[in-house]
């Protein structure tokens, strides 16, 4: 089977440099917008819209509370500092009025961001969920495209990344917004004409994001595609450590991860540049040009006793003004990965699933299968099976065998629904497969790949596999594939852990493992693709003698390249460049002189 065979995209596979696919962007900068990330908000915070708007409101609250202070300060400045009238009470009361307004828009404003942030963990919880389900749920021809490590990278760093957009839009932007808003008309009561100069100088300030964004925005862009390459690198070297050692490829693959490293940093040294050159100086200024603005504006008028208070509370307001603005558009370059990751994100939500029409009242009966008419091509010009018909009958055991590349796999791939046939169709007992509702295709099939992969876990969970089997039931499993023996002596028997961090177990046990978790779910049809392949004659026997069990029971079809497994199938069908050339028992097969079989099991002979 090719690395990147039909049945083996189910696992990880290591994608070298040259044929990596770079859909989704890979290094180059990729398009966003705003907008799409903004839905994308409102679509996974969409369950807690109600505890948003309270949050809101009283952060609307706080930031009144909070433009209050001022107006108090120019009152006591106004009715005590300047005519030197130091009664107590009223002081003591202005002072203590200003103190509780303070302390309460902070308690307020503390509550409400804590509600909000956890608002926003469960938003970004339900969309990683979301986006797992998601990518779950596409067809196998959405993975023949997508780089593994890519899609991790997707679902883990983007969806933070999304927690990120959480907090920058809804804490810092609005949260500022709305203390900057506060501010404008607590200085509009005031006095609106300076108000006016105040605010004709806060466009300035989008002058200055919108050019430091220009100044950023590509950088930004090509830092988090890089992080996206670099985490997809590690996790492909990772799945693919035995070739990557064993073809000496450690060096070439460590400088390749060292140049996109070198890359990243790169992009992330421009960016703070650009922070650092432009952002920064020109808020100061911002800030210096506005004081000395209204007090210009001071200037032009009569200075007397009362626009004392007057103008300690406009320089009052002016640093609530600044002060968000400047945390909002200091937070900016964060908010662009954010908006990146998210639009990201929403493209991969919008990859369309797979398109059925189950009928809800089809089960699958005896098991037997009819392939009608089939052709089907991964690329419209390469034909890889043609005009493919062949009946199954229930309960029997078919062996495929053909040559490399014959398309025995793709036979496979389309009866799991892993691509729909582009001419003719397959018939489970005489119903469309395509038309199978999911639960009664999946109860109904088994499948033993030829690289089984164990999930961390203990041998029960890796033969159960999040199926509610009763524990009796996962024993008759690996009973009938002959697995129970070398299963119950190993140190804590089922309950052994395998997989990641776990007993390793040689190819042949996992196989059987395999074998056992496809039977542990009792199904009418059981695919074996090269099960044998990588194991030694004494468990391909024990395989053999598990297949004979089934006889009559399940139909079995199973794909061999070591002949010796299919041998006593009761029919053999061999393929050739997707055509059906040869069909029937072993010795039928054998008694064609010059047929593709009899070669394939002479070659065999020889090699062996
Ligand atoms: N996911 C895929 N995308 C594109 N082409 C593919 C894909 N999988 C297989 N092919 C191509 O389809 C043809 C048939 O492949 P298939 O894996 O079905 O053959 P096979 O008979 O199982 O081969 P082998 O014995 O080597 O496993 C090959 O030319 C292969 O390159």
């Amino acid at each position: 089977m090719p690395a990147n065979g039909a049945i083996n995209n189910w696992r990880p596979a290591l994608t070298p440099p040259e044929t990596a696919s770079v859909k989704d962007g890979k290094t180059q900068p990729e398009s966003h917008s705003p907008r799409e990330a903004l839905a994308l908000l409102a679509q996974a915070a969409a369950p807690e819209r109600r505890g948003l708007t309270k949050g809101l409101g009283w952060l609307v609250v706080a930031a009144a509370l909070e433009a209050i202070g001022p107006i108090l300060g120019k009152h006591f400045i106004d009715a005590h500092v300047l005519p030197r009238d130091f009664s107590l009470a009223p002081m003591a009361l202005l002072l203590g009025a200003m103190l509780l307004a303070g302390w309460t828009a902070s308690l307020l404003r503390y509550a409400q961001l804590r509600r909000m942030a956890a608002v926003a963990q469960r938003s970004v919880l339900r969309l990683r969920e979301q986006v797992y389900a998601h990518v779950l749920a596409q067809p196998m021809a959405f993975f023949d495209r997508s780089i593994t490590g890519q899609l991790l990278s997707r679902i883990t760093n983007d969806t933070d990344a999304v927690n990120n957009l959480y907090r920058q839009v809804l804490f810092v932007m609005l949260d500022s917004s709305i203390v900057v808003a506060g501010a404008l008309v607590a200085m509009a009561w005031l006095d609106w004409r300076l108000m006016l100069i105040v605010l004709a100088l806060v466009p300035a300030s989008s002058g200055i994001i919108w050019l430091y964004q220009r100044a950023s925005s590509g950088p930004v862009q090509k830092a988090r595609a890089l992080r996206a390459e670099l985490n997809a690198q590690m996790a492909e070297s990772m799945a693919g450590m035995a070739m990557l050692q064993s073809a000496g490829a450690a060096q070439r693959f460590a400088s390749r991860y060292e140049s996109a490293n070198r890359a990243q940093l790169q992009a992330r040294v421009q960016e703070l540049r650009a922070n650092a050159w432009l952002l920064r100086p020109a808020l100061d200024l911002l800030n210096v040009l506005l004081i000395v603005t209204v007090i210009y504006g001071f200037g032009q008028r009569e200075l007397s006793g009362m626009e004392v208070g007057l103008l300690y509370a406009f320089l009052a307001y002016i640093a609530r003004v600044v002060e968000p603005l400047i945390q909002i558009t200091m937070q900016f370059s964060q908010l662009q990965q954010a908006l990146v990751a998210a639009s990201r994100v929403r493209a991969l939500l919008r990859e369309p699933s797979e398109p059925r029409s189950h009928r809800p009242d089809l089960v699958v009966g005896a098991g037997a299968i009819r392939f009608e008419h089939l052709n089907f091509a991964y690329k419209p010009e390469q034909p890889v099976l043609r005009d493919l018909d062949l009946d199954i009958p229930a309960g029997s055991f078919v062996g495929i065998a053909g040559h490399t590349g014959s398309g025995k796999s793709t036979l496979l791939a389309l009866l799991l629904r892993f691509y729909p046939p582009q001419q003719g169709r397959i018939l489970i007992d005489g119903q469309p497969l395509d038309q199978l509702p999911d639960e009664t295709f999946h109860e109904a099939l088994g499948l033993v790949p030829q690289e089984p992969y164990l999930i961390a876990g203990s041998v029960r969970d890796n033969i159960r596999m999040g199926r509610a089997i009763p524990d009796a039931q996962v024993e008759a499993a690996a009973r009938a594939a002959r697995a129970h023996d070398f299963l119950s002596a190993l140190p804590q028997g089922y309950d052994s852990r395998l997989g990641d961090g776990g007993l390793a177990v040689s190819t042949g046990q996992k196989q059987l493992i395999a074998l056992a978790r496809a039977l542990a779910g009792n199904p009418r049809i059981l695919l074996l693709d090269e099960a044998t392949a990588n194991i030694d004659s004494a468990t391909e026997a024990q395989v053999g003698e598990a297949l004979r069990a089934l006889r009559g029971r399940v139909t079995v079809i199973a794909i061999a390249h070591r002949l010796s497994t299919i041998r006593e199938a009761d029919q053999i069908v061999v393929l050739n460049h997707g055509r059906l050339s040869e069909r029937g028992t072993h010795e039928a097969l054998m008694a064609i002189d010059g047929g593709i079989y009899q070669r394939l099991v002479q070659l065999q002979a020889l090699e062996e």
